[in-house]
């Protein structure tokens, strides 16, 4: 059979799947692009999530997510009906039968549909039989055996570096958070009071506003009306520290899709947003349109771009985003230690370029969504050797912790802080003033 033959055998193939199976389908394309391509969710998403509903988009993205977050225990509960272990692609179809299963789902309905897609797929249907062995035995244990699993570790290239830098007990309450995910946070643009009662939300000490369980944020009140934005309580602290006060000339150097920059707007700062990528400043304008805000925003490479000087600058540098995994469980899979070097590189030069930029006496807050210290704290005791012009104020508010400050002087947030609340992003923190 030919080429395009077998293509339309294919998409004729695919046509004749149940629409109830559509969204596992997809959960598994996700899984292979992560676990088979080391490629982020987020690169992935828009194309292979493409033409399903809005429901099924959501499903498919919570059945990639639980596998994701579980992958070691659903490894484990498969090894010893394995003799050897399969290919990627039926392998990835056991783990999601077995979270199912693991979950709760009924049983003769998950394995019949596994088995079901196992059969429809070209790389799987040789080994139906097989998953439908495996699956009714992993029926058999799977939600009592599941509850005494250990949490899921990191994987090495990850959980060495938290080791050396946090110590065993800190990087096991990170894992911890890790696994047991991550609430929703809001920002409101008024008064975070009045949106904590509207939404029926906790307002958290930093100011932010957590609501309990899943729900879907453009139901909530306010939302039409550009009331809030969804960010991290951790995210929102930056911002914060900056402290851009009315009228100041703010750059928000790596502005998109814009949560921070959002936050320095509703303070009626004069905002530059910049960013180099052009479709995340469109998600930052779209933002900017919800909310009833207005900055000026720059399609630029920052490290060329010039303008100012600024009386403020936030630098929310590009990192490997390790203080995220409560809501990225496919990051672990989808980096690599070789992939941090360059970043760091452009963190340094990214920090040079906001010194150039800044006023003097104007203050610089360096901040990244990172766990690593080479993208924390040691790139701001880098930065003020290079600049002597530069000095690392204490940031002081009510609403820091004693826990929270690393020994430099800087913010240093982790996802098992705040544990008995649902936790917070891990985020590092400086907030530097340019002599005058
Ligand atoms: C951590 S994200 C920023 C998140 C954003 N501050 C927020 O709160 O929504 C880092 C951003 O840096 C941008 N970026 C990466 N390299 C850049 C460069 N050379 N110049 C400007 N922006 C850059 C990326 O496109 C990305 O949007």
């Amino acid at each position: 059979m030919g080429k395009e033959a077998r293509q339309g055998r294919a998409r004729r193939g695919a046509e004749h799947l149940p629409e109830s199976q559509r969204p596992r389908q997809a959960a598994l394309a996700l899984l292979s692009a992560v676990l088979g391509e080391g490629r982020p969710l987020s690169d992935v998403e828009e194309r292979l999530l493409e033409g399903l509903p809005p429901e099924a988009r959501a499903r498919a993205g919570r059945l990639a997510d639980a596998v994701l977050r579980n992958l070691p225990r659903a490894d484990r509960l498969l090894a010893p009906h394995l003799t050897k272990r399969p290919p990627m692609a039926t392998l990835n179809l056991l783990r999601l039968g077995t979270t199912e299963l693991a979950e709760g789902a009924a049983a003769h309905g998950v394995v019949s549909d596994i088995v079901g897609l196992a059969g429809h797929g070209k790389k799987t249907a040789q080994h139906k039989g097989l998953v439908n062995a495996v699956l009714r035995k992993v029926a058999e244990e799977a939600p009592e055996a599941w509850e005494g699993l250990p949490v899921p570790r990191l994987p090495g290239w990850l959980r060495k570096p938290l080791n050396a830098a946090y110590g065993p007990a800190r990087t096991a309450a990170m894992e911890r958070a890790h696994h047991a995910g991550a609430p929703l946070d809001l920002t409101a643009k008024g008064d975070p009071q009045a949106l904590a009662e509207a939404t029926g939300g906790e307002l958290l000490p930093t100011g932010s506003v957590r609501i309990a369980g899943s729900v879907q944020v453009s139901a909530l009140p306010g939302f039409a009306e550009g009331a809030f934005w969804v960010q991290d309580a951790a995210a929102a602290l930056p911002a914060k520290l900056l402290g851009a006060k009315a009228g100041a000339k703010v750059l928000d150097l790596c502005a998109a899709p814009g949560g921070k920059t959002l936050q320095m707007a509703a303070t009626g700062a004069e905002v530059t947003a910049l960013d180099i990528s052009g479709p995340r400043l469109a998600r930052l304008r779209e933002n900017l349109a919800r909310t009833g805000l207005a900055t000026r925003t720059v399609t630029a490479d920052a490290l060329h771009w010039e303008g100012g000087p600024f009386d403020a600058i936030l630098l929310d540098a590009p990192c490997s985003a390790t203080g995220t995994v409560r809501r990225h469980p496919d990051l672990p899979f989808a980096r690599t230690a070789a992939s941090l070097a360059p970043l760091a590189e452009l963190q340094a030069a990214l920090i040079d370029r906001a010194v150039a930029l800044l006023a003097p006496g104007g203050t610089l807050v360096y901040c990244t969504c990172s766990l690593l210290p080479e993208e924390g704290a040691a790139q701001v005791e880098a930065a003020l050797g290079r600049h002597a012009s530069l000095a690392l104020e204490r940031p002081d508010a009510e609403w820091i912790e004693e826990a929270w400050r690393s020994p430099e002087g800087g913010l240093r947030l982790t996802p098992d802080l705040w544990a008995e609340r649902g936790g917070m992003d891990g985020f590092y923190i400086a907030r530097m003033v340019r002599a005058g």
